[in-house]
């Protein structure tokens, strides 16, 4: 039989529309949401994303920004204008859009975002406190997996899970969030031996790898929950997952496709944040 198909898409949808009254709640106090972009060159994907977020964010009333900036900046004039950001009340979100340009560390940039403006998840005090158990910000990627796999009312406690990845932004924190609602968790990355034996242990599998189709059914079990985080173009430029959807939909019990799976709730997890941020100035 085929899987369930986890529809993201509608689940942000239903998600945003309940964002959008607590926007509206908090106008009426005198508080707007605001959210900062900085988006550095000229990356296409990133292009699209951060418009996306745009659009979302006008559509649920948070007053957004975005901040273009060319490629050839420095790290010491992006690290200026996140220092201006953190200081601005009018905004209670700051993001710094994902990939940098080489010339730039990352790392560095992160830190030096206020915690508290932090809406992405990915400071370390935020890292640090996800980590003890006390989340704070979560990156919006895992967060959104979690609300997917709550609202399709998949089983977390006692169950195995394996993540495919173990980025900062998806694989590590998706472990540890699997790992509070009380999974036994794997992580297994490029140099894993045997991955494909070790996923198909799985009742809950993350594939955030960033390879193509890595994903076959010879690492699924059957009847396992199967959520792709790949964003991918074939040689035809298609956007494609982690997972070879076709194949793995036949044996999973429920799958996310890509695209309208995992990136709409990324979007709207950073809509979510940010609101949250923005109540907290009323209620520090
Ligand atoms: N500062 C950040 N940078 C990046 C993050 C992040 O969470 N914070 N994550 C990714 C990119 N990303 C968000 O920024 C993201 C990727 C994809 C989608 C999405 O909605 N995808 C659509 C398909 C879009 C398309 O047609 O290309 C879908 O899956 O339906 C949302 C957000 C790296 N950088």
């Amino acid at each position: 039989m085929s899987a369930t198909i986890i529809d993201g898409k509608a689940l942000a949808d239903q998600l945003s529309m309940a964002l959008k009254k607590e926007v509206a709640a908090l106008k009426e106090k005198g508080t707007t949401p605001g959210l900062v972009v900085l988006l550095v060159g000229d990356n296409q994907a990133s292009q699209v994303y951060v418009r996306n977020k745009e659009k979302r964010a006008q559509e649920l009333g948070i007053h957004s920004i975005v901040e273009r900036l060319p490629a050839d900046i420095s790290e010491t004039e992006l690290l200026e204008r996140v220092a201006f950001y953190n200081q601005h009340q009018e905004y209670h979100g700051i993001l710094v859009q994902l990939p940098l340009p080489k010339h730039i560390n990352e790392e560095k940039i992160i830190l030096a975002i206020d915690p508290k403006k932090d809406v992405d998840g990915f400071h370390p005090i935020n890292m640090g406190k996800l980590l003890i158990g006390k989340p704070d910000a979560l990156p919006c990627t895992p967060y959104g997996i979690m609300k997917m796999l709550e609202a399709y009312d998949v089983e977390i406690a006692g169950k195995q899970a394996v993540v495919i990845g173990r980025s900062n932004i998806v694989g590590k924190p998706m472990a540890q969030l699997l790992l509070m609602k009380d999974a036994t968790v794997t992580i297994t990355h490029s140099k894993t031996q045997n991955l494909a034996e070790l996923a198909k242990t799985a009742d809950i599998l993350v594939a955030a790898i960033g390879q193509g189709h890595f994903v076959t059914k010879d690492f699924v079990k059957p009847g396992a929950v199967v959520i792709d985080v790949g964003m991918n173009h074939d040689e035809n430029g298609k956007l494609i997952g982690d997972v070879k959807f076709d194949e793995v939909k036949e044996i999973a019990s429920m799958i996310t496709p890509v695209p309208r799976g995992v990136g709409p709730m990324t979007i709207t997890m950073l809509m979510a944040q940010t609101v949250d941020h923005a109540k907290r100035t009323l209620n520090p």
